[in-house]
């Protein structure tokens, strides 16, 4: 298949992120691109509001990066981070986290907000975009049965749009489905239609 971005056809992508989800999206783009994992500490200082932490961690993994950019080089970095009530919900450690998590969101309307970072040698770009995703009302036996069976230690607020809880929870949501799911693809996309 010849891809409809022809300004990005001699430049080198580089996706730092160790989420499949990420990948899976970005192949979406119709775009080549090679996959390196960060090891980044995601610990937020405590006077970052909430707003603010998704593009904080973006920009972060991309200045992580361990090597300097070659000119033909684009690196992308991402943060999705789930918002109720003004709180952080990160990704749980435990089965009972992750059940608080979700019986917080269960009948609720919470914000999901993702960044992404874009960068070249010369250049660094953040993209944010958030969407509102109302749960219905979760019964205490539908969250075990999420827990137990699809372990979403991996995923901000335990859960992923993109599977069985997503499926049968959620009421609506106002917003990209893909920045939920943790990439923005229309927002990468604009912005790699810019860069050449
Ligand atoms: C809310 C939500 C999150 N998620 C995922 C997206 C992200 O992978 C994860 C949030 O954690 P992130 O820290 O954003 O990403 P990550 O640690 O998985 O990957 P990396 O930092 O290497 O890029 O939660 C879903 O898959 N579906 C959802 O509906």
């Amino acid at each position: 298949m010849k891809p409809f971005l022809k300004n990005i056809e001699n430049k080198s992508l580089i996706l730092a992120s160790a989420s499949p989800r990420r990948q899976e999206l970005l192949r979406g783009l119709e775009v080549d691109f090679t996959v390196k994992a960060l090891d980044v500490d995601e610990r937020v200082p405590a006077d970052i509001p909430a707003e603010y932490v998704a593009a904080h961690l973006s920009k972060l993994k991309a200045e992580s990066y361990p090597e300097p950019l070659n000119e033909d080089e684009i690196l992308i970095t991402a943060d999705t981070v789930v918002i109720e009530n003004g709180h952080i919900l990160g990704k749980p450690q435990t089965e009972e986290e992750a059940f608080d998590m979700l019986k917080s969101l269960s009948g609720a309307v919470h914000t999901v907000m993702t960044a992404v970072t874009l960068r070249d040698h010369k250049r660094s770009v953040t993209l944010e975009d958030q969407a509102e995703v109302t749960f219905r009302f979760l019964e205490e036996e539908e969250i075990w049965h999420y827990i137990r069976e699809y372990k979403p230690f991996d995923k901000a607020g335990a859960y992923g749009i993109q599977e069985w809880i997503g499926f049968v929870g959620i009421q609506s949501i106002q917003g990209s489905y893909f920045t939920v799911m943790g990439f923005p693809l229309h927002l990468v996309y604009e912005q790699l239609k810019k860069w050449s």
